[in-house]
């Protein structure tokens, strides 16, 4: 399906640009993508790699029917004070933003104007995304519609209540960032057992690969297919052990717990 939109990625940084990437990757067409960015440099960068129309952020607002807004939840007040009042209230605005809840963008933009708040993660540049959505005032399910038909190409889209986004964000936007600094400190465990570290880099991220594929296609839960791994008086309970008396399970829900709480204070302190 040809999409009927044109959309306008403002503020293309690192997530930004993997929308831009990923939508081009799926076929939309270049003529219906537009990007903004706030140094020339990045926007000539952007213009080079993927052959896409820069504009300023007003262009943008007036030539798009969707703004997906991808700047630093701290800098979304300055950029809503810019565009805010210009964007008439049949646009479709989508924050990428972590934190901020649409109420944020609806106080700063006309009365109605549809909001959705998404929260992808960075495997989306493998067409492997895990993106959650959900809809905001005034936005309603053809508009949530159109943002699963941005993000779906990307990888996996969910539909959830907004209440849920800032636990979505510690639990699957920051995720990626845990599972590669446990594959860090896995290959780094390697070189302590005398690895060479390119063949403890292969080993962990084989492993990792096929017990995520596992963990996706098998529909055994967790504990089963970790379960099958721990033989008897073997090794792996040895590790198990281990994990267990260094709390790397209640670290995780602290962590998990922590990342939650940030994104509330990120709202918070936004002005
Ligand atoms: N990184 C991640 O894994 C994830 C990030 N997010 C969210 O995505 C958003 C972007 O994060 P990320 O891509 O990492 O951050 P980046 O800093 O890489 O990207 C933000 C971009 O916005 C640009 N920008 C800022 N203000 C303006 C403006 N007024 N007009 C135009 N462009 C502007 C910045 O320009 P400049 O280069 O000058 O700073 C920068 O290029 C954040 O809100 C974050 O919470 C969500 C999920 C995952
Ligand atoms: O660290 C952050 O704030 C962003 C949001 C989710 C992933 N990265």
């Amino acid at each position: 399906m040809l999409p009927e939109h044109t959309v306008a990625v403002i503020g293309a940084g690192k997530i930004g640009e993997l929308v831009v990437s990923g939508l081009l990757r799926s076929g939309w067409p270049t003529d219906r993508l537009l990007v903004t960015a706030r140094r020339a440099a990045r926007g000539a960068e952007l213009a080079e790699r993927y052959g896409v129309t820069v504009v300023g952020n007003a262009e943008a607002v007036e030539r798009a029917d969707v703004l997906a807004i991808a700047v630093k939840p701290q800098d979304a007040a300055t950029l809503l004070d810019e565009i805010g009042p210009r964007v008439p209230a049949e646009k479709l605005v989508i924050s990428l933003c972590a934190g901020l809840p649409t109420s944020f963008f609806a106080a700063r933009l006309p009365e109605g104007t549809p909001v959705i708040r998404v929260m992808t993660n960075t495997p989306a540049l493998v067409d492997q995304a895990m993106t959650a959505i959900s809809a905001g005032p005034h936005a309603n399910g053809e508009q949530l519609a159109i943002a699963e038909e941005m993000f779906k190409p990307l990888g996996v889209t969910l539909r959830v209540p907004e209440s849920q986004q800032d636990a979505v964000t510690a639990l699957s936007g920051s995720g990626p960032a845990y599972f590669y600094l446990l594959v860090e400190a896995m290959v780094d465990a390697g070189i302590l057992l005398g690895l060479p570290r390119q063949v403890a880099h292969e080993l962990i991220v084989q492993t990792a690969i096929g017990s995520a594929v596992m963990l996706r296609d098998s529909g055994e839960h967790p504990v089963k297919l970790r379960e099958a791994v721990t033989s008897p008086a073997g090794t792996t309970i040895s590790a198990i052990r281990e994990l267990e008396n260094h709390g790397v399970r209640a670290a995780l829900l602290a962590a998990l717990e922590a990342a939650r709480d940030r994104a509330r204070e990120i709202a918070a302190q936004a002005r």
